[in-house]
């Protein structure tokens, strides 16, 4: 999906190219054959390949990325890697693609972001409005709830290690600080209450594997 095509390509075209070490390696067409094309890479080497294994790269993409993918000229895989790369590298690492949010697992404690300041930015803030965050989506989503009425869902996914449980806690955190912070019950809130029962859940339900040393098996009836 979103191949180049040799007709759509000239000379000083800017392209990614798949390779076998980087993944993806960006280039200038230096010459056009028919199908085959010329490209001299950043990395100063010169290959040639078929017009159909090239993508377009947006030369006018900002080097720091976009916040909200559908912003992209190009949505295929190189452009959106180097986008999620790009912001991963400044810290940033929640990614809209119109309402879906991409977290990209830091491995590392960001405590700043998601501590009880940024809940209250994030309550009631438009969607969009603020840097894509697993609070803005608890924040639509409850908000939704409220005001139509209506039982919302969130998907969470991903592979092993991706994050899921890291991310269900947070949007667990939010829903819990916005519903639950009134009703105390025995000295301790219902947020509280809730958020101090996953170690509970977590004992019963986790396990070490290859990709995740706190691997859990979610299950809800
Ligand atoms: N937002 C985050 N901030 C800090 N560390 C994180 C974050 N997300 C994930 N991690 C780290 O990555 C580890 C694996 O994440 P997590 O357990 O959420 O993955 P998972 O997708 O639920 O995996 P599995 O499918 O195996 O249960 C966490 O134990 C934590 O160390």
């Amino acid at each position: 999906m979103g191949q180049a095509s040799a007709a759509s390509l000239v000379v000083g075209s800017l392209v990614w190219l798949e390779d076998p070490d980087e993944a993806w390696i960006d280039g200038e067409v230096v010459e056009i054959n028919k199908e085959d094309i010329k490209v001299l890479c950043t990395s100063g080497q010169t290959v040639t390949v078929k017009a159909s294994k090239i993508y377009p790269k947006d030369a006018e993409a900002p080097p720091c990325g976009v916040d909200d993918m559908t912003k992209l000229a190009y949505l295929h895989e190189p452009g959106v890697l180097q986008n999620l790369r790009s912001r991963y590298d400044m810290n940033e690492i929640y990614t809209y693609v119109g309402n879906i949010l991409i977290a990209v697992n830091p491995f590392t404690r960001l405590p700043h972001l998601y501590n009880s300041h940024m809940m209250a930015q994030y309550k009631g803030a438009g969607f969009g409005e603020l840097s894509p965050h697993p609070f803005a989506v608890a924040d639509a989503s409850y908000r939704l709830m409220m005001n139509e009425g209506i039982s919302q869902s969130i998907l969470v996914s991903g592979e092993s290690g991706a994050g899921k449980t890291e991310s269900t806690k947070l949007l667990m955190r939010y829903l819990a600080y916005m519903g639950g912070r009134a009703a105390v019950e025995g000295g301790r809130t219902v947020e509280q209450q809730v958020l101090e029962s996953n170690p509970v859940l977590e004992a019963f339900g986790n396990a070490k594997t290859v990709r995740n040393n706190n691997s859990r098996w979610d299950y809800v009836p």
